[in-house]
């Protein structure tokens, strides 16, 4: 192995950038203009900067360190789906530098089509946009049981968690279609692999924090709103759990790796505000990718690859998500919704 390739989502990081991103992203996707309005409105009132891209540089840099630590020798180049550095402008610098084969770590910890299968075809896109001489390019393996990202976000809830005594704990990832859940995971297997490794990671967590009693569900909905996405959503969860009388809740946002703008827009803004107007208590569990944990949980995953050794994970889900060149982890893997035509 000659690299590492760090692939994320990308984000802006001015206010001219935020249109053509959110272009990128929807692409053929039927998410209606007035949510792109929207959603274009809530990167502009952070200036038209997501933090995705400086969270991930500052990642990549405790990656480096922590591969020179461990004696490792392997230069980290970064690339994004959505938005620059673009991974075909990575992978094709790659090439120039004479990378012939290197290792992918995704910036998701989870199956299903937006969260696992669309990396492979970021790579079977950047690979084709080099053409010959791309290199051979291995995504290492999903991570949602990985003890070291649990441990993580255990830590986070506790921190998070230290100024209320009587709250409760909700876990958020990014919902996605109905349909796109039902397809997640290979064929054989009955699908909904995406929302069952969304649980498992929930309850590791809660395990690591002794804490019996907690919720599953989701935030950020795209999409037209006659498309069923999953349910129930972060704001509508709030004002049942307020009719039920919860005092205070602690969110941990284990659908993600990072602090981005979904998180600090979805979370702390609108379900802060959510919050107070029902006069609920609210703190939010900061995403890993600033943890020490998460440096050696990429390293750990890399070397793990390298010397073709069994995965320390802590659920029974079989490993998954590691192949090579964008195949998918079966055929028919983690097949996209299908997308409404108008
Ligand atoms: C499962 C999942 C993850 C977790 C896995 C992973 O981390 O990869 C994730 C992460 C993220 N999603 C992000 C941003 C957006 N996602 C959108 C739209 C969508 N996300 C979807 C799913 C997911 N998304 C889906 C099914 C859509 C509908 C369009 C489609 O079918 O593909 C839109 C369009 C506008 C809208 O929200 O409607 C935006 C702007 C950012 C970056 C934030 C920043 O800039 O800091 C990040 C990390
Ligand atoms: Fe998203």
């Amino acid at each position: 192995m000659d690299a590492l390739l760090w692939l994320s989502f990308g984000g802006p990081e001015k206010p001219e950038d935020v249109r053509p991103f959110l272009e990128n992203v929807t692409r053929g996707r039927g998410v209606p203009p007035e949510r792109l309005d929207e959603v274009e409105q809530h990167y502009l009132g952070f200036g038209g900067v997501s933090p995705i891209n400086e969270l991930n540089r500052a990642a990549i840099e405790a990656v480096e360190l922590e591969l020179t630590a461990q004696g490792i020798d392997l230069p980290v180049y970064f690339g994004n789906r959505n938005w620059h550095p673009m991974v075909e402008d990575t992978v094709e610098r790659m090439a120039a530098d004479g990378v012939k084969s290197a290792l992918v770590f995704p910036t998701s910890a989870y199956g299903g089509y937006s969260a696992c299968r669309q990396y492979d075809e970021d790579i079977s896109r950047a690979r084709a946009a080099v053409g010959d001489g791309a290199p051979d390019l291995t995504k290492l393996r999903q991570f949602f049981d990985h003890p070291l990202f649990v441990s993580a976000y255990a830590d986070a809830v506790r921190t998070a968690a230290s100024g209320l005594d009587d709250y409760r704990l909700v876990y958020t990832a990014h919902s996605v279609p109905v349909s796109a859940d039902a397809a997640a995971g290979p064929p054989s297997s009955g699908g909904h692999l995406y929302s069952q490794q969304v649980a498992e990671a929930a309850r590791l967590v809660a395990m690591d924090l002794g804490v019996a009693d907690y919720d599953v569900v989701w935030q950020s909905r795209s999409g037209p709103p006659r498309v069923p996405w999953l349910e129930p959503d972060i704001i509508d969860h709030l004002e049942a759990l307020h009719d039920k009388e919860v005092p205070a809740v602690v969110l941990c946002p284990v659908g993600f790796v990072s602090d981005h703008l979904e998180v600090v827009w979805d979370l702390d803004t609108e379900a802060a505000e959510k919050a107070a107007e029902l006069g609920m208590g609210f703190a939010r569990a900061v995403a890993p990718s600033g943890d020490q944990r998460f440096a050696q949980l990429v390293v750990e995953l890399i070397r793990e690859q390298l010397a073709s050794a069994p995965a320390r994970k802590l659920s029974a889900f079989p490993v998954a998500g590691c192949t090579l060149n964008g195949a998918p982890c079966a055929v028919g893997c983690c097949e996209p919704a299908q997308r409404s035509r108008k």
